[in-house]
């Protein structure tokens, strides 16, 4: 569980978060639904302790990422908006190695690697060397690094931007298969129909601020309106999306 309280960030005079509340569940798919600029990213960065927070507090399964970045960081799964791939590696290679980097080896790794290449649909890729790989291609890879070491919370920052259709699907039957295993996934998409067809809960965030927590049926509920896309502009109003 990620249990988070008026927690800010500020970069110079830019105020990214300005005091973000929520807690996200075990077992759910949460979408953070904002704007460009909201601070979407800077939250997923200060919650894997990558920034520090000027404020407030954040809670992995109990534990301050700040106070014990090695545990929290062994109980989360990160997909950051930049990621690099070794171009001389395959990407059977490529995982192996961040897999022994994260304890794991032998057998275990390898059907761990087969694993995730079939949950992601990877066949065509795991045994080519990571040189040229496509956005998608380096998506899937990125992802599929994030998931080897099976961890309880996952945070992903836009996973299914570059992929095609099948990709997508794909991705959407790993993060339900994780959902059913327990994890606590946590993912900031711009993609409202993912939002709608796969996410339990919906946090929206405008200007670094929470503006709202529900499902996305309950968000409809409380703008009186049916449709996810509208009660998300209705709530962040026009002044947040031109932000
Ligand atoms: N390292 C930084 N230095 C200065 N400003 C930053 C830094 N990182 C983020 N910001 C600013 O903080 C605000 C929030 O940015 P953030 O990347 O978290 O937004 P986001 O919601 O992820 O946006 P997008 O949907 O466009 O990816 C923006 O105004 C951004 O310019």
């Amino acid at each position: 569980m990620i249990e988070v309280d008026e927690v800010r960030k500020q970069f110079g005079g830019v105020k990214a978060l300005g005091g973000v509340s929520f807690t996200a569940r075990d077992g759910q798919i949460t979408a953070l639904l904002g704007p460009n600029g909201a601070g979407k990213t800077t939250l997923l960065r200060t919650l894997v302790g990558l920034l520090r927070r000027d404020h407030g507090t954040i809670l992995i399964d109990g534990v301050d990422p700040e106070r014990d970045p090695l545990k929290v960081r062994n109980n989360i799964g990160f997909l950051t908006d930049q990621f690099g791939l070794y171009e001389r590696l395959s990407t059977r290679e490529y995982l192996a190695y961040f897999g022994e980097l994260n304890g794991m080896g032998g057998r275990a790794l390898e059907s761990r690697i087969d694993a995730v290449s079939e949950m992601l649909s990877m066949d065509d890729i795991i045994d080519r060397r990571c040189k040229g790989f496509s956005q998608g291609q380096r998506i899937k890879v990125a992802l599929a690094r994030t998931l080897l070491h099976r961890p309880r919370h996952l945070l992903l920052d836009e996973p299914s931007r570059g992929l095609d259709v099948m990709s997508t699907r794909a991705l959407r039957h790993a993060l339900s298969a994780l959902r059913a295993e327990g994890c606590c996934v946590l993912m900031a998409t711009h993609v409202m129909q993912e939002v709608t067809h796969l996410c339990d809960d919906v946090i929206v965030i405008a200007k670094g601020h929470t503006v709202a927590q529900g499902s996305p049926g309950e968000l409809c509920r409380r703008t009186g309106i049916a449709n996810l896309e509208d009660a998300f502009v209705s709530l962040v109003g026009e002044e947040g999306i031109l932000a």
